[in-house]
C-alpha cells in the first residue's frame, strides 16, 4: 500500500469513528476551510520592520535569539511568508505593523500613507492573502519614555493621534482593495516602571487621544478598528494605562472590536474564559494566540490546553464569524519560518479538533446535569484519531503532511537563509 492509500484508509477509519459520535466530518472541514488565520509580519523579522531600526526594539517588547536568516528587506519577508504560507493548509491573512512599509527615505509615523504599503496590497493581491494592521507605538524616539497616546505633553500625543489617524487610513485603503475588512489593532505601550501617583490622568488622555483617531467614521466594511490590553511589560511592570479594564469599557462604549492576546493577564488567567462574557457586550473579538511562559514571553504556540480550550469556546459558543484569530509571537532563537508553521499549524489543528467535538451532545448533557458522561465524552475525545484527519486534510490542501513540511524548511535554510547570512557577513 502506498502512503497516499494508508492516508487515504486511516481517515476513512477516522471519519467512522468520528460520526459514530454523531460527528459530521465534511461539514466540519468545510468550516474549517473557511477560517482565515491572520499570520504576524513581526516573527519573520523579530519585529524590526523597514525604519531602519535595527536594534531599537523597546516599550516592552523584546526578542530573543540569533538563528540566522531574520529577513532584512520586504522582498525577503515575503519570500519567507510565501514558504510559511505553502506549509499551512488553507488560505490566510497577514497582519503587517506599520513599521513595515516599504520607505523610501526617512519618513516619520506621523506622515505614512497608502503608498508606503501598496508594495503589500499588490503582494496579498497576487498570492490572495487579505491584509490585517497595526499602527506602531514603540521603538520610535517619541516612544521613549514608555507614553504615546496617553504623554503628558500634548506635541507628543498629538504625533501619535497623528500615527493613528494614518493608519486608519491605510488601513481603510488595504479593505477597499481586497474587498473586506482590514482589521486595525491598536496596542499602546504606555506604563510606568513604579507605583503611579496618579492612575486616572493617564488613562483620561489616553481615552481622548483614541476618540480623535476614531472620530472619523470609516466603514467597516473596509476597516474595523481593535484596541488591545495588557497586564504588564517590561518597563512597565506597576501600571499600565491601557489595562483590560480600560479597554473593556472602551470597546463596549465606543462599539470596537476588543483584542485578547493570550500573554496578557496573570499567568493563571486565561482568556478561554473571556470570550463568551466578552461576546455578550463587544461586537467582534480579535485573539492574538500566543504562548506566554512565566511571563508575556510570546513563545511560538504549541498545541496546548489553552490553545484547546479558546478553539472549543469560538466553536462551543458559535462565534466563528465573530471572532478574527491573529497570532502574536516572536521566537528568534529557532528558525522564524518553522516558528510561523507551526505555531499557525497548531492553531488550525486546535480548531479542528474543536469543530470534530460532539457539542451538541456534550451540551445536552450537561443540560440534564449528567456531569459524569460529559467528563467521560471529553476525555475520550483526548484519544480520538484527529491526526488521520488533519493529515488528509493537509493532504488535500496541497501541502506537507505531518513533519515532511521541515524539509521544505531545511532545504529553504540552506539556499536561501545561510546566504543572507554571508551576505551580511561580507559588508
Ligand atoms: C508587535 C505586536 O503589536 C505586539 O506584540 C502587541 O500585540 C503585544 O502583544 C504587545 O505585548
Ligand atoms: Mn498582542
Amino acid at each position: 500500500m502506498t502512503n497516499s492509500e494508508n492516508l487515504q484508509k486511516s481517515f476513512e477509519l477516522a471519519v467512522e469513528q468520528y460520526e459514530a459520535l454523531g460527528v459530521n466530518v465534511p461539514r466540519a472541514l468545510e468550516r474549517l476551510r473557511k477560517v482565515a488565520i491572520s499570520v504576524h509580519c513581526w516573527q519573520g523579522d523579530d519585529v524590526v520592520g523597514f525604519e531602519g531600526n535595527v536594534g531599537t526594539l523597546g516599550n516592552g517588547l523584546a526578542v530573543t535569539g540569533d538563528y540566522p536568516g531574520r529577513a532584512r528587506t520586504a522582498c525577503e519577508l515575503r519570500s519567507d511568508l510565501e514558504l510559511a504560507y505553502s506549509l499551512i493548509p488553507g488560505k490566510h491573512r497577514l497582519n503587517l505593523h506599520a513599521l513595515y512599509g516599504e520607505f523610501d527615505g526617512p519618513v516619520d509615523r506621523d506622515a505614512i500613507g497608502v503608498e508606503h504599503f501598496q508594495g503589500w496590497i499588490e503582494w496579498g493581491r497576487s498570492q490572495g492573502v487579505n491584509l490585517d494592521f497595526n499602527p506602531s507605538y514603540f521603538s520610535h524616539k517619541n516612544a521613549a519614555n514608555g507614553f504615546t497616546l496617553a504623554h503628558a505633553e500634548k506635541g507628543i500625543r498629538q504625533f501619535w493621534i497623528e500615527h493613528g489617524i494614518a493608519c486608519r487610513k491605510i488601513a481603510s485603503a488595504m479593505g477597499q482593495a481586497q474587498g473586506n475588512p482590514c482589521v486595525n489593532n491598536f496596542w499602546v505601550p504606555d506604563g510606568l516602571k513604579d507605583s503611579p501617583a496618579n492612575r486616572k490622568a493617564p488613562r483620561e488622555r489616553l481615552a481622548e487621544s483614541l476618540d480623535e483617531i476614531f472620530a472619523e467614521q470609516l466603514s467597516r466594511d473596509y476597516t474595523l478598528d481593535a484596541v488591545e490590553c495588557k497586564l504588564f511589560g517590561i518597563g512597565s511592570e506597576s501600571y499600565v494605562v491601557g489595562s483590560h479594564e480600560f479597554y473593556l469599557g472602551y470597546a463596549i462604549s465606543r462599539n470596537k472590536v476588543l483584542c485578547l492576546d493570550a500573554g496578557h493577564f496573570h499567568p493563571t488567567e486565561v482568556i478561554s474564559d473571556k470570550i463568551s462574557s466578552v461576546m455578550m457586550y463587544v461586537p467582534e473579538l480579535l485573539l492574538h494566540v500566543s504562548r506566554g511562559v512565566r511571563w508575556d514571553s510570546d513563545h511560538v504556540v504549541t498545541y496546548s490546553d489553552e490553545l484547546q480550550a479558546i478553539m472549543q469556546e469560538i466553536v462551543r459558543g458559535d462565534y466563528l464569524d465573530r471572532v478574527h484569530i491573529g497570532l502574536d509571537f516572536f521566537d528568534a532563537s529557532i528558525n522564524r519560518v518553522a516558528a510561523w508553521a507551526i505555531g499557525t499549524r497548531n492553531a488550525l489543528k486546535a480548531m479542528l479538533a474543536a469543530l470534530l467535538e460532539p457539542t451538541a451532545q456534550l451540551q445536552q448533557l450537561e443540560r440534564e446535569g449528567d456531569y459524569t458522561a460529559r467528563l467521560a465524552l471529553l476525555e475520550e475525545q483526548k484519544t480520538m484519531p484527529l491526526g488521520a484527519i488533519w493529515n488528509h486534510y493537509c493532504q488535500t490542501s496541497g501541502v506537507p503532511v505531518g513533519a515532511e513540511w521541515l524539509e521544505k524548511v531545511r532545504e529553504y535554510e540552506i539556499d536561501v537563509l545561510q546566504l543572507r547570512e554571508s551576505e551580511s557577513a561580507a559588508i
